[in-house]
C-alpha cells in the first residue's frame, strides 16, 4: 500500500456521453484524461447508441490510460501500476453504467487492487474543491442531466436547491434541437448569444423558489419566441442571461444561508464563459471567492472520479465486487462523505449590524430597520429593475396580508419600489438558523398553513426568514416570544397545491441546509402543517420528494 501522497488511481467514467478513464498520482497532482466522446448524428443523446459507443470506445481509453498508468509507474514492474480502480456508480445511464462497471471490476480484478465506486455528481464537486483548495464551500453543479447545488455538514452533501424539472444543459439542448442545431446545444447557444445584436431582452419567465428553480416554462417561452420570428440570437441571448441569472441568485442565496465564503462550480455547463462570469462577479460583489476548474476538469472526465477515487481510498472506503452494482439514480446525498473534516464554523455576525441577505442589506434604525435591494450587477440591467421592482412591491403587499391574516411580520412604515426600499419594525432577537427549535419550526409550520389558507405562498420561507424571539419591547429571552415571518418577496398569490407544496419542500430545503439533524425538525414542520392546513399539500409533498429528476433524457 502507498502512503497517502503517492497514492495513484485509474478511473473509468461513462455516465453517458464520455467514455473516459485517467490516472491520478496524488505525489506529482498528474492528472492524464483520455476521452471518447459520443456525439449524436441527430437528436440528443439516445440512451441506447450511448451504450453501443460506450461499449466499443471504453476498452481503448482504459488500454491507453493503463499505458500511462506503466510507463510512470516508480517501482518495480511486478507492483501494480496504481493502488486502486475508481468508477462512477451513478447517476446516468444504467446500460452505460454497468459497462463501465464491468471493466472496472475486472480491472481490479486483474491488477489485485482495490475498487472504489464514485458518485458522478459528487465527483463534479470535489474536484473544483480540490483544485481551488476552498475548505467549505458552496457547489453549484451545473451539468446535462443535472442541476443543483450542494453544501457539506454533518457527514454528507446536502442539497440546498436544484431543478425541478429537467437539468440545465439538457434544458438548453432542447432548444437547440428545436433550432435544428446538432448536439450538444450549450456551446452553440454561448456563440449564437455572443452575436446578439438587440439591446433589450425578451421578456422570459424567471423561476426560483427558495434555492430550487425551474427551466419549463422559461425553454417552452424561448421556443415559442423563435417560431414567432425573433432572431435566435436574440433567444439565445436572452435565454443565457435569464438561466444562468437564476443559478447565480440560488447560488447567492445558499451563501447567505450557510454563512459560506466560498463558492465553487461544476458541470459541463460550467464551461460557459457567460455563467462563470455572472458567479465570479456575484461572488465579488459580496466578498465570497469564486472558483471553476479547468474546462477538461467541468466536462464529464474520468479525472474528477480518479481524484475523488483517491480520497475515498485513502479513507479506506472501498468496495467489495459483490456489493459493487451501479445505481442510475445515485444522489449526491446518499454518500456517506468519510474522506473529509468538519468545516470551520461560518462566523457569526452580532445582532443589530446591518446584515446582508442574499438580496438586500438590512440596517437596523433604532426600532426599526431599513431593507434594500441592491442592483446586481452580474444580471442583465432590465432583469434586474423588473426584478427588484416587483419583488419589493409583492414583499410589502404580502407582508402586510400576511398580517391581517393573523400571522406575526413585522409591521410595515413604508415602502418605495422605485428605490426597492423598505422600512420595517425591528423583530425578533435572532434568525431561526441560529435558534433552531422544534416549536419554532411547528410555528412556521402553522404560519404556512395560514397564508396558503388566505390563497398565497411565502416563496423562500428558510430558516432566515424567520425571525424568534421577544420583539425590541421584550426582555431578549430567546426561549420564548414570537415566530415571525419575514421576506415575503418571492411570494405570490396562487390556488395551486403544487405551489404551496414546494413551499414546504423550500422550507425542509432549508432544514436540510442548516440542521446537523434536520428530519425531528422536517417532521415537526409536516404535524403542524398537518394540524392546521390541507392534507393534499402534505401528499403532493411527498411525491414532489420521491420525483426522480437524475435520468439523462434523450
Ligand atoms: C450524469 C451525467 O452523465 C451527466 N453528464 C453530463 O451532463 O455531461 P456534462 O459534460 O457535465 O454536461 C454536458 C452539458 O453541458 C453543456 N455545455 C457544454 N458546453 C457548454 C457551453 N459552452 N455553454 C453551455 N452549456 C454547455 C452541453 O450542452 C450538455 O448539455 C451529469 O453530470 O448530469
Ligand atoms: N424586520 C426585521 N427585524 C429584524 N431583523 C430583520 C428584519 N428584516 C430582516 N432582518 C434581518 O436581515 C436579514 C436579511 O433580511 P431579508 O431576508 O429580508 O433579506 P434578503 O436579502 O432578501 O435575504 P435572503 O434573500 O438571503 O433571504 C434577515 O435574515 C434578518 O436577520
Ligand atoms: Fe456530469
Amino acid at each position: 500500500m502507498s502512503h497517502d501522497s503517492s497514492i495513484r488511481v485509474l478511473a473509468v467514467e461513462g455516465t453517458a456521453w464520455a467514455a473516459s478513464a485517467a490516472v491520478y498520482d496524488a505525489g506529482s497532482e498528474e492528472v492524464f484524461i483520455e476521452t471518447d466522446a459520443y456525439l449524436p448524428d441527430s437528436g440528443g443523446i439516445h440512451p441506447r447508441e450511448a451504450a453501443e459507443h460506450m461499449h466499443g470506445a471504453i476498452p481503448r481509453v482504459v488500454e491507453t490510460a493503463l499505458s500511462h498508468a506503466r510507463e510512470t509507474v516508480d517501482g518495480p514492474a511486478s507492483e501494480p501500476p496504481v493502488d486502486a480502480v475508481a468508477f462512477s456508480r451513478g447517476p446516468g445511464l444504467g446500460p452505460c453504467l454497468r459497462i463501465v462497471a464491468t471493466v472496472a471490476r475486472a480491472l481490479a480484478q486483474t491488477l489485485e487492487v482495490p475498487l472504489v465506486g464514485v458518485n458522478h455528481m459528487v465527483a463534479h464537486l470535489e474536484i473544483g474543491r480540490h483544485t481551488s483548495e476552498f475548505n467549505s464551500p458552496v457547489c453549484l453543479n451545473a451539468s446535462g442531466a443535472n442541476a443543483h447545488l450542494l453544501a457539506y455538514r454533518n457527514g454528507r452533501y446536502r442539497v440546498l436547491g436544484e431543478t425541478m424539472d429537467t437539468g440545465v444543459g439538457n434544458a438548453i439542448d432542447k432548444f437547440t434541437r428545436h433550432v435544428g442545431w446538432s448536439h450538444p446545444g450549450g456551446p452553440k447557444v454561448e456563440e449564437a448569444a455572443a452575436r446578439a445584436e438587440g439591446e433589450e431582452l425578451l421578456d422570459l419567465p424567471y423561476v426560483v423558489k427558495g434555492m430550487d428553480f425551474s427551466f419549463s416554462g422559461i425553454m417552452t417561452a424561448a421556443k415559442e419566441a423563435y417560431d414567432g420570428g425573433e432572431d435566435v440570437e436574440d433567444v439565445c441571448c436572452s435565454l443565457q442571461e435569464n438561466v444562468f441569472a437564476m443559478l447565480a441568485e440560488v447560488a447567492e442565496r445558499a451563501l447567505s444561508l450557510t454563512g459560506r465564503e466560498e463558492l465553487v462550480l461544476g458541470g459541463g455547463v460550467g464551461q460557459n464563459a457567460r455563467l462563470r462570469g455572472m458567479l465570479a462577479e456575484m461572488c465579488e460583489a459580496r466578498g465570497a471567492s469564486f472558483h471553476a476548474p479547468d474546462p477538461r476538469f467541468l466536462r464529464d472526465n474520468a479525472g474528477m472520479i480518479a481524484v475523488l477515487g483517491a480520497k475515498m481510498y485513502a479513507a479506506g472506503d472501498t468496495l467489495e465486487i459483490a456489493d459493487s452494482r451501479v445505481d442510475p439514480d445515485f444522489r449526491p446525498d446518499q454518500v456517506p462523505v468519510t474522506w473529509r473534516e468538519a468545516p470551520e464554523p461560518a462566523p457569526r455576525r452580532a445582532e443589530g449590524e446591518a446584515v446582508r441577505g442574499a438580496e438586500a442589506v438590512v440596517t437596523p434604525e433604532g426600532d426599526r430597520v431599513v431593507k434594500r435591494r441592491l442592483p446586481k450587477s452580474y444580471r442583465h440591467p432590465d432583469l434586474d429593475d423588473r426584478l427588484r421592482r416587483e419583488r419589493t412591491a409583492g414583499e410589502a403587499r404580502l407582508t402586510s396580508l400576511a398580517r391581517r391574516e393573523g400571522v406575526s411580520t413585522p409591521v410595515l412604515s413604508d415602502v418605495d419600489p422605485r428605490e426597492a426600499t423598505l422600512e420595517f419594525e425591528r423583530v425578533g432577537t435572532a434568525d431561526l438558523r441560529d435558534a433552531l427549535t422544534e416549536q419554532r419550526v411547528r410555528e412556521v409550520g402553522a404560519h404556512l398553513a395560514t397564508i396558503h389558507g388566505a390563497g398565497f405562498v411565502h416563496g423562500d420561507p428558510t430558516t432566515r426568514n424567520v425571525r424568534v424571539g421577544a420583539g425590541t419591547d421584550g426582555d431578549g429571552d430567546d426561549a420564548g416570544g414570537r415566530t415571525y415571518l419575514i421576506d415575503f418577496g418571492l411570494g405570490y398569490h396562487t390556488d395551486h397545491v403544487e405551489d404551496y407544496a414546494m413551499d414546504l419542500h423550500v422550507a425542509e430545503g432549508s432544514l436540510v441546509g442548516t440542521a446537523d439533524d434536520p428530519d425531528p425538525l422536517r417532521a415537526a414542520l409536516r404535524e403542524s402543517y398537518r394540524a392546521a392546513g390541507d392534507e393534499r399539500v402534505l401528499n403532493r409533498l411527498a411525491e414532489i420528494e420521491s420525483r426522480g429528476r437524475y435520468v439523462s433524457e434523450p
